[in-house]
Formats: C-alpha cells, structure tokens, sequence
C-alpha cells in the first residue's frame, strides 16, 4: 500500500539525524543491487527503474534529511543526455572499478577520468553501472552488476525493506568498515577543506601540535598542553570510530509519515526517492517499543476514522505520527502532528492509545498545517498526561518535551558526551559556555566538574526543559538562555563572562561565523566541537585554526549505525605563536 505524493522535492525535518538539522541523504541501492552478488542485475541491467536518490525512514526517520533529488537523477529539470567533453552519455552502460564512497553511500567511480557517482557500489568494487544523469564536473549512475568484489566488505542487508527505503545507506557495507569509513570520512575532509595535517590511525600523541599554551604553562598540569618538543605543528590526532557492540534497534525516536493506501490510513516510510509512503511496521534500527507504539497509534486511527493527510491536496488531519521510548524510565510519548486543531473522536483517540500503548506517558498534538515537509509546527497541545517524558543519562536525568533535540542512540550517547566531557578537561574551578545546547544536556555532564556552565539554545521549550533538567538534578551552577548563540554569546562577553572552556554542539550547517569571531574574541583556552557534520566542522577548524586554535584531537562516535551521519567530538586548545 502506498500513498501517494505531490511531486518529489525536498524533505527537511528540524532536527538532525540523530543530531538534527538539515543535511541531505541519498540512498544508494537501486533496491536490486543485492549482497553477495545474489540477485545482482544481468549484464544488461535493462529491466532496472530509475527510483531516483533519496529515500527516508519513517519508523527508523533520519531527522534531518534534505533530499536534492532533482540534482540527482534529473529531477524536474530537464537533464542532458550528452555534453561536450564528458565522456559517457545518459542511458549508456560502463564498466568502473569503484576507488571511493559519498556520505550518501554512492560509490565513487571514474571513466576516463571523469566521476560518477554508482549508485549500490562499494569501493574496491569493479562494476557495470547505467548512467543516470551527466553534468560538467561529475555524474550519476546505477550499479547493474558487481563484476568483481575485490577485497570485500559487502553483506548482504538484513532489513527486508532496505532496498526500497533506503533509510540505512550503508546496511550493504560490513559494520566494522562503516566505521572504518566514517573515520576516513572525517579524516578527507580535515584534508580537503579543513588543510589539516592529519596523522595515521593511531599514530602520534596530540599534544604534540600545541607549541605552548595561552598561559605559557608547559608543565604535567592537564588543562595545558605540552610543548611541543620538535617545534613545530604536528598532525592532528583522529581516533577510530567509536561503534557499537551490537548495532540494531538502537533509536529512541520514530517519525513516521501518515497518508492514504488502498485500504485507508497507511504510515511506514517515503519510498526511495518520491514522497510516496510505504506501509511498514518494522525497522531493524529502531527500539520495538517505538514500533509496538506506531502501531497501536495507526490501529487506533483506523478506528476511528481519523482522515490521513493527503499531500497533494493539502486536506486530512494526521501528517505524521512522532513517537519517543525513554529506556530508563519505559516511558514513552506519543506526538499527533496533525493538519488542524480538531481531531474526530479526541477523547476515544486517547483513551485507545491509553489502552494500547504500555508505559505510555504523554500524548501531545502538534498543529502543522503550513505547506512543508517540516514536520512540527509551532504549536503543541497536551493532549493527556505529562507534556515531557523522562530519561536517563549516566545517572542524569532529562524532561524531554516534543519538539526537543534529545540524541536518539542513548547507548552511544553516554561516550559521546564522556568524551566532550574528557576534551574539555575541567579540574572544577572552570567557566564554561554550552553553546547549542539543547536540553541541556551536554550542560549538565560538564556542570559535574566545573565552576560554572552557561547554556544557550534557540528553541524555547528546550531551554525550558533544560532549567527544568538542572532543578530536578540539583544542579545550581548552570545558567541557561534563549537565543541564537552567536547573538547571546557577544552579550555575556558584554557582560564579564570569560570562559576558560567553548563547548559548541551546533546543527549540520555548523557554527555562526559571528560566534566564531566572538570565540576568537573570548580566546578560551579550550574549544570541544561536537560535529554531526564533517565538512562543516573542517571549514569551522580551519577558522578556529586561523585565529590562533590548534585542533588536537578528533573522536568519531558512531551514533547512527547503517547510515551516513558521522559524529565527532573535536578538541581545540589556544595557542600563542
Ligand atoms: C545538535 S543539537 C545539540 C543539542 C545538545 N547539545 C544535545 O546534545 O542534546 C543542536 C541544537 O542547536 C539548536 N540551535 C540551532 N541553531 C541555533 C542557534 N543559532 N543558536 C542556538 N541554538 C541553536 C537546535 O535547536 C538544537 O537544539
């Protein structure tokens, strides 16, 4: 069952996958590209469907995704068949040998030095691919047969609906090479856009880049890097990626689409590549409890006759069902993002859900009714119980409303704020700014072992539910505001406040350049950045790296398993040349 959707443009949901906001994701399976050559296309690959390039969960929903599909397989724009100097034409099969993968998960493949983009690749892969679509610096194609595996790494998708998803842009990869790939991700762009010198794996220590710290102390203390013996800048230090002993059903978040299917009220995921929405009631990287709650939510419409909406007339009530577990506490929480303030048979909806959904703690609605893919508007409603539910993390707890940022792998949540916490090596007489910080939680971890923390963030519910977090901790050494960052960060340096430590944990697009210039300005002796975006964070280093900041060492933590979100924590010390 599918329902269908006006046009194929873009998606942009507000929160990152994982860590919301913006991003795009393309999925790189034609859906027939199986693992271990089983159901691989025969050498003519005649019968493959062009699905386009983006696909996105629903249950397993990426956040954040922004999709560019006419930029990919031609989209509305009418695309060149041929072009002068390119050489290879749209329809035409060729043969590659695959030297590299994108963050969508498209292996990189070259024709007479020209690069396409194959679509089900992998590198060390020698493949038949059909272009798709050409234009001057690079194309798109679509793998057709796997000719040769090379040294491997492919296995076959466990998930029934990976091919038509396309949610999970490295399920097809062997897990120990998506982190082996993340880190070298990071590591390229350090390269190519940061200019950073980047050591080995494993190689060098890192306080070797820093040639003095900005106090001129050289000695054991922690908080200030080493001399540099050799004199001289020293490549940075990136880690292996942290992953997951067992890297399934770890998302404490569904966002599932609501529409209309044969039988009535569907919800699942976009097909790759279209607005299309796919019944389902399973994703391998989703908690069972949020699925077990999808559903009931779904059952419970249907019996009703709750209308879904319809995107290509703007009418029904139901857009998208958001759903959230919090693992400590079995709490969850239900979000009816809905086309309009009433919903049929309000009160009989809520009592089913009651009925039906265990642990259930909060049910809220969210009025959207603009013509967008952003899927919560500015309105939410308690419909019954609490208007947040409660987690825990290390021992901290967390309110989380509806529309808050809360990081959806809370397994792997705990090493990545240990090791912002570790980066910002605090002996407890510091200041330290939290800029973005959500609910407050890397605030909190940080407010453990510092003097004082100040917490800004622009959504207001979170900064509610982050005062909220430091009261019901215990935790007075923590000061949270409303606001864009880098507009409040120039006010506290109005105001006297000096920090010895910037932590910035910013949205895909990356930090502000005005709150890079008031960073420069403040000269903390230590930056953490927590990136959820490699380009963005190497053009910000470079910055950081001009105004007189050495970028030390770099942490890859694999908060989104079978995707192609990369995370990284980033230490940065002050120096003076
Ligand atoms: C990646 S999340 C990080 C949240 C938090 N540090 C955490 O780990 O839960 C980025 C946060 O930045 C917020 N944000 C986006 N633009 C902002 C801005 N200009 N100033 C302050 N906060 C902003 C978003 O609302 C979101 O909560």
């Amino acid at each position: 069952m599918r329902s269908g959707g006006k046009g194929r443009g873009s998606e942009t949901h507000s929160e990152r996958g994982g860590k919301g906001n913006g991003g795009s994701t393309h999925a790189m399976s034609d859906g027939r590209n199986k693992a271990n050559g089983a159901t691989l296309r025969s050498k003519s690959g005649a019968s493959a469907k062009n699905r386009g390039s983006a696909g996105k969960h629903g249950l397993g929903g990426r956040d954040h995704s922004t999709a560019k599909r006419s930029d990919r397989t031609g989209g509305s724009r009418v695309a060149p068949s041929s072009l002068a100097g390119v050489p290879v034409q749209v329809g035409q099969r060729i043969e590659s040998g695959i030297v590299g993968l994108t963050h969508d998960g498209e292996g990189v493949g070259r024709v007479e030095g020209y690069t396409l983009f194959v679509r089900g690749a992998l590198p060390g892969e020698q493949v038949r691919a059909e272009v798709l679509s050409i234009g001057k610096s690079f194309g798109r194609a679509r793998m057709t047969e796997l000719l040769d595996r090379g040294t491997g790494g492919r296995v076959e998708p466990p998930c029934p609906i990976h091919d038509t998803c396309g949610g999970c842009q490295l399920q097809h990869l062997d897990y120990q090479e998506q982190l082996k790939w993340k880190r070298q991700h990071v590591v390229d762009n350090l390269r190519r856009i940061g200019k950073l010198e980047v050591a080995g794996e494993g190689g060098g220590q890192a306080w070797r880049r820093v040639e003095q710290s900005v106090d001129g102390r050289s000695g054991d203390d922690a908080a200030s890097p080493k001399q540099n013996s050799s004199g001289g800048h020293s490549a940075v230090i990136v880690h292996p990626t942290i992953g997951m002993d067992e890297p399934w059903r770890y998302r404490n978040k569904a966002q599932v689409p609501i529409g209309h299917g044969e039988g009535g009220l569907i919800g699942g995921f976009y097909e790759m590549g279209s607005h299309d929405i796919v019944e389902m009631d399973s994703c391998l990287i989703q908690q069972e409890e949020n699925e077990e709650t999808v559903r009931a939510v779904k059952e419970a419409a249907r019996m009703l006759d709750v209308p879904a909406y319809n995107r290509a007339t703007g009418r029904g009530l139901l857009r998208h069902v958001v759903v959230r577990h919090a693992r400590t506490t079995g709490q969850r929480m239900v979000v009816l993002v809905t086309n309009g303030y009433d919903i049929p048979h309000a009160q009989e909806l809520v009592e089913l859900i009651r009925e039906r959904v265990p642990g259930i703690a909060s049910i809220c609605q969210n009025i959207q009714t603009a013509e967008t893919s952003v899927v919560f508007g500015d309105e939410t409603r308690t419909l019954w119980g609490e208007d947040v539910i409660y987690d825990e993390i290390d021992g901290i707890q967390f309110a989380i409303s509806p529309r808050s940022f809360f990081q959806v792998n809370p397994e792997q949540t705990v090493r990545l704020y240990g090791k912002a916490v570790e980066y910002a090596t605090l002996t407890g007489g510091e200041t330290v700014i939290d800029a973005y910080c959500g609910i407050g939680t890397i605030s909190l971890f940080l407010a453990r072992h510092a003097d004082r923390v100040f917490g800004v963030e622009i959504v207001p519910e979170a900064i509610e539910d982050a005062r909220r977090n430091a009261a019901i901790n215990g935790m007075n050494n923590v000061e949270f505001e409303v606001g864009a960052s880098e507009v409040v960060m120039p006010r506290w340096q109005a105001a006297g406040i000096t920090p010895d430590v910037i932590v910035v944990d910013p949205p895909r697009k990356g930090c502000d350049p005005a709150l890079i210039t008031t960073m420069l300005e403040l000269k903390p002796t230590r930056i953490v950045y927590v990136s959820c975006n490699p380009s963005t964070l190497a053009r910000d280093l470079r910055l950081l790296e001009d105004g007189g900041y050495r970028t030390m060492e770099v942490q890859p933590v694999d908060m989104f398993p079978h995707t192609g979100h990369i995370e990284a924590v980033v230490s940065l010390y002050w120096i003076i040349n």
